[in-house]
């Protein structure tokens, strides 16, 4: 499915949906629970992922309109009767890769095109250390991946530059072997707010972590817990609701986003880099509600290391802005459905935008976006991102647009009701 993109503004109120990583972890770790309600669950293609493979893991879960009701496992999950696919979703691999190590069986993950390309040997390596027996079907640290259970504690290492979800999934799985943990982080820890959403989850389900941080951050897991989560509502998305703000300000228009009140979500940063970049930004977190007045940008710099989804928004803020914007620590944007710096860079070079790929870097200098046909690369937050800056550029159309499945199923309906000119062809 292609969708084509005019010129056009946007005005008006709107919700933002629920969080993708709030709704993955509260599935996860339901799951392991006894008997658990969530409320206002993000349902989209990647969590629909994750509820597909708790179930095979042994959980029974009824979807109702706004929440659904998971009969968990009780921390043992089952050896599925068949190998698990987790679609699109990085995160549901992961972390169903570390359940699956809990069951005294053998578990088979896998997944799409590009799934199937993305790095899990770190994980695979730290289960070897743990007891288990995990490998990568071609030996490449990818998808299909093996799992034969008998997670047992140790005191290890874990490399924290490349993805964050092998210590989310590490930290959700750990909890519940018979031996305590000690997972210590190797060199730099990328995208961190994640393992905060995780801990606080894993807090909420009753169970216990400690955290020294230092120069080199430990997580000390005690043995023998359960999981007890009986109730949770799943706050609204940051990274979702970013295009929704960013099309605000680069096409000089007034939007409401409601269903934003603060939580550990590193990318509530957004708030900050368009303020920063010239934007008038209001935030009331009491009531959850963000507005933003566009105003005519200027170039930031702009570290992604904690908040990678975010580069692909502010690489398009920083087409729009007046100067050049540097967006840097970003190498681990590579491992993602697609690699988002190669992406950004060539989609935004189409539009006459001048940009300068660096290994861990975009350089990007502000310009007038001119229309073009884009390739969406089957990625969400390229074609979001690109969607909106088809908003300023006009003529441009955008293939696999059907890929904001993945995490905002009905973004170009909040688009067209903020009065964007799209339309899916
Ligand atoms: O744990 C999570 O929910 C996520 C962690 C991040 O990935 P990395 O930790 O691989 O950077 C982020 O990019 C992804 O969209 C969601
Ligand atoms: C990278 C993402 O998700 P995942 O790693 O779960 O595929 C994302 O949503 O941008």
């Amino acid at each position: 499915m292609k969708v084509s993109v005019s010129t056009s503004k946007v005005n008006g109120e709107v919700f933002a949906p629920p969080s993708k990583s709030y709704t993955h972890r509260a599935i996860t770790i339901a799951a392991l629970s006894d008997d658990c309600v969530i409320h206002r669950p993000l349902m989209s293609a990647d969590t629909l992922a994750s509820i597909r493979a708790a179930e095979a893991l042994g959980a029974s879960i009824e979807k109702y309109e706004d929440r659904i009701h998971v009969k968990g496992v009780n921390g043992k999950p089952h050896v599925p009767n068949n190998i698990i696919d987790v679609a699109n979703s990085g995160t549901t691999l992961r972390f169903m890769t570390a359940v699956s190590a809990l069951t005294n069986g053998v578990t088979v993950l896998t997944g799409d095109s590009s799934i199937r390309n993305r790095p899990n040997q770190p994980l695979l390596d730290v289960l070897n250390k743990l007891g288990v027996e995990a490998y990568s079907t071609r030996g490449n640290g990818c998808a299909p991946i093996v799992v034969r259970g008998g997670l047992k504690g140790a005191i290890t290492t874990i490399d924290g530059s490349i993805s964050s979800q092998f210590i989310s999934a590490l930290l959700i799985a750990c909890p519940l072997t018979t031996q305590s943990t000690t997972l210590s982080i190797k060199g730099e820890m990328k995208s961190r707010p994640y393992v905060d959403v995780t801990m606080e989850l894993i807090e909420q389900a009753g169970a216990e972590i400690l955290v020294e941080e230092g120069n080199t951050i430990k997580f000390i897991i005690p043995a023998n817990q359960k999981y007890n989560l009986k109730e949770y509502t799943v706050p609204g998305d940051f990274s979702s609701a970013s295009y929704l703000l960013a099309a605000a300000a680069i096409t000089g228009s007034t939007v409401t986003v409601k269903n934003l009140f603060p939580s550990k979500q590193g990318d509530i940063e957004i708030i900050d880099v368009l303020e920063r970049m010239g934007a008038k930004i209001s935030w009331d977190k009491e009531n959850g509600i963000a507005q933003i007045t566009g105003n005519g940008l200027k170039a930031t710099i702009f570290d992604a290391g904690a908040t990678p989804d975010l580069v692909p928004t502010i690489a398009v803020l920083a087409a729009c802005a007046e100067g050049t914007t540097v967006i840097e620590n970003a190498e681990h944007v590579r491992y993602k459905e697609t690699d988002r710096l190669h992406a950004m860079a060539l989609e935004l070079t189409k539009m006459g935008i001048a940009v300068k790929e660096e290994p861990d870097q975009l350089i990007i200098t502000g310009g007038k976006l001119r229309g073009a046909e884009l390739h969406g690369w089957h990625d969400h937050r390229i074609i979001m991102a690109l969607t909106i800056a088809g908003m300023v550029a006009g003529d441009t159309v955008i293939d696999t647009a059907e890929a904001v499945d993945i995490s905002f199923p009905n973004f170009f309906d909040t688009m067209k009701e903020l009065g964007a000119e799209v339309e899916l062809i």
